[in-house]
């Protein structure tokens, strides 16, 4: 079995700090991956560069495959509508807001193909279900929804065109403690039901330790530590990590 997505060498500057500093990583099929580390370490560049939203200065990204930095923006779009989904930290990024919330579900089978009417709209009731949000409400606007199932119908719609690899950008943030709970349980039964690799941003040690199989720690846009969640989690190596998880247990 080879590697679904694979990175070598992604370095990138913005200005005088590298934001990307030789970065390589590698996602199998069905696995869930998170990287934590502190704000300003790289997290949401080396996402943005695996997903191929911006090009880094040096380094390679290949998907099945294919190479990701050599793919056109209709390419990558047509990834982004099919093989690949993107959860968004706030769900309105993710949401049309003008659009019913059915509706938002049914517009991503659209776009990869589906025609049927009927059809759409049953997949689209089941898919609320499934992110358990009543179907009876598929009519109504995302903003009737609170934080939590506007986030819960993100993911619904992401996740209807059944992808292989969805990027996840602190889906839980800005949601309380138990809205959150509900969520990364929500996360964790449906990529291991749907076999969903999962390329997975946080600040929240404890989601990481909940989702992920393995753990990519980043300090200065360098990946410092990587290894099993729980290993990584239970027994730090480098200093920077031990820092990082003895502050969440003082917490
Ligand atoms: N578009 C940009 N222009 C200039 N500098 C940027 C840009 N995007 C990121 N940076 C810089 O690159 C570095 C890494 O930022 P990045 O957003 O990837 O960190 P992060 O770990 O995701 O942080 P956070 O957890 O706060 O989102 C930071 O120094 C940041 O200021």
């Amino acid at each position: 079995m080879s590697a679904l997505l694979e990175a070598d060498g992604l370095r990138l500057r913005f200005g005088a700090a590298p934001a990307l500093d030789g970065v390589s990583v590698a996602i199998w099929p069905g696995e869930v991956v998170a990287v934590v580390g502190e704000s300003g370490s790289g997290k949401s560049t080396l996402l943005r560069a695996l997903s191929g939203q911006i090009t880094a200065d040096a380094g390679t990204v290949h998907y099945a495959g294919q190479d990701v930095l050599a793919l056109s923006e209709a390419g990558r779009r047509r990834l982004m509508r099919t093989e690949w989904g993107y959860v968004h930290q706030n769900a309105r990024d993710g949401l049309r807001l003008g659009v019913s919330a059915g509706g938002n579900v049914g517009e991503r089978l659209m776009a990869a193909g589906e025609r049927r009417y009927d059809s759409i709209r049953e997949v689209a009731a089941h898919w609320m279900e499934r992110v358990e949000l009543d179907p009876s409400r598929m009519d109504e606007p995302p903003r009737n929804f609170s934080g939590g199932m506007q986030q819960r119908l993100q993911i619904a719609r992401c996740l209807v065109t059944e992808p292989r690899l969805v990027f996840m950008d602190e889906p839980t943030g800005g949601l309380d403690v138990s809205v959150q709970a509900r969520l990364l349980d929500l996360i964790r039964k449906l990529a291991k039901e749907m076999g969903l690799a999962v390329f997975l941003v946080t600040h929240d040690i404890a989601a990481a330790r909940l989702l992920a199989h393995r753990i990519l720690v980043m300090r200065r846009g360098q990946v410092v530590e990587e290894g099993l969640a729980d290993r990584v989690l239970d027994d730090p190596r480098h200093p920077y990590t031990q820092l990082l998880v003895s502050s969440v247990l003082a917490a």
